[in-house]
């Protein structure tokens, strides 16, 4: 499925925080959405799940606006991974997983035997079947956060949203995420701040500024050190990576290029 963002403006409390954002994703691709802290990626993704409400634009789904879409089509149309909340917290996993698939019963509908083993299924996949009874609020942060993965999986539409999915995991648990994310046969776009993982596993990114866009295009494209440099405020630059064939990015501080560090005698290599 396409998601089309048609200079999407959004205001919150009173101030313009996205303006103009026009964004368009192919059906089946992954497209990480990049930016400083507080360049709107979190807004423009709740456009999308229609949390916030644009003050000017339009967002669509191959060509329904998500504005007209009935609550429960976009429930089943778009999934996504949230942030645990306090409410989860007296749920088992099992119950947290089963809530991804509330959008397909009826108001007192009851989980099916299809249901516990979508659920089961998504489990499986994030390696998390082990804490299937287990309470979500005696988890740690990346083992609720591969969880809140299970659940959205289990939703199961052609349209995920991730919001910083990796912020909580070991680096084999971010590997695993982005792989299995970019096995699945739907349209993902995922906020993120790893920019050398966005640029190993997206097809696009997209990179926010100050609540407007300013690139959008293949990952290496997009991320080149001056792009970084400017939008991020850090020294950029690219090292090989032999082993992977491909180019990595290593940052540092732009005052350390401004100004070297004065050198320190007693550190002075010997011989
Ligand atoms: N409820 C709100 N009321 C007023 N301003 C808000 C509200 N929510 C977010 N904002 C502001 O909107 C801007 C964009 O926030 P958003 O959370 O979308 O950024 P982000 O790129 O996801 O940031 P981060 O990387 O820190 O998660 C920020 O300046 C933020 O302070």
């Amino acid at each position: 499925m396409r998601v089309d963002f048609d200079a999407v403006s959004v205001e919150l409390g009173g101030r313009e925080v996205l303006h103009r954002v026009s964004l368009s994703v192919e059906s089946g691709h992954f497209v990480g959405l990049l930016g400083p802290n507080g360049s709107g990626k979190s807004t423009l993704l709740r456009t999308l799940y229609r949390v916030r409400t644009p003050a000017g634009g339009q967002v669509r789904l191959d060509e329904a606006d998500v504005l007209r879409m009935r609550r429960r089509e976009l429930a089943r149309t778009v999934s996504v991974m949230l942030q645990e909340t306090s409410s989860e917290f007296d749920l088992t996993v099992l119950e947290v997983v089963l809530l991804g698939r509330a959008p397909y019963h009826g108001s007192f509908g009851r989980d099916t035997a299809v249901d516990l083993r979508i659920a089961h299924d998504a489990l499986r996949r994030v390696g998390s079947l082990d804490l299937v009874d287990r309470m979500v609020g005696e988890l740690s942060g990346g083992q609720k956060q591969r969880v809140m993965l299970a659940r959205a999986l289990a939703q199961g539409g052609p349209v995920l949203v991730l919001d910083e999915p990796t912020n909580h995991l070991d680096i084999a648990h971010q590997l695993e995420l982005m792989r299995i994310v970019g096995t699945l046969d739907c349209t993902v776009i995922a906020a993120l701040h790893d920019l050398n993982l966005a640029s190993a596993h997206c097809d696009e990114v997209a990179v926010l500024n100050d609540g407007r866009l300013v690139a959008f295009g293949p990952p290496d494209d997009v991320l080149t050190p001056d792009l970084v440099r400017e939008i991020f405020a850090v020294d950029a630059r690219y090292l090989p990576d032999p082993a992977a064939d491909r180019a990595v990015l290593a940052f540092g501080h732009l005052d350390d290029i401004v100004t070297p560090l004065p050198r320190r005698s007693g550190h002075r290599p010997t011989g």
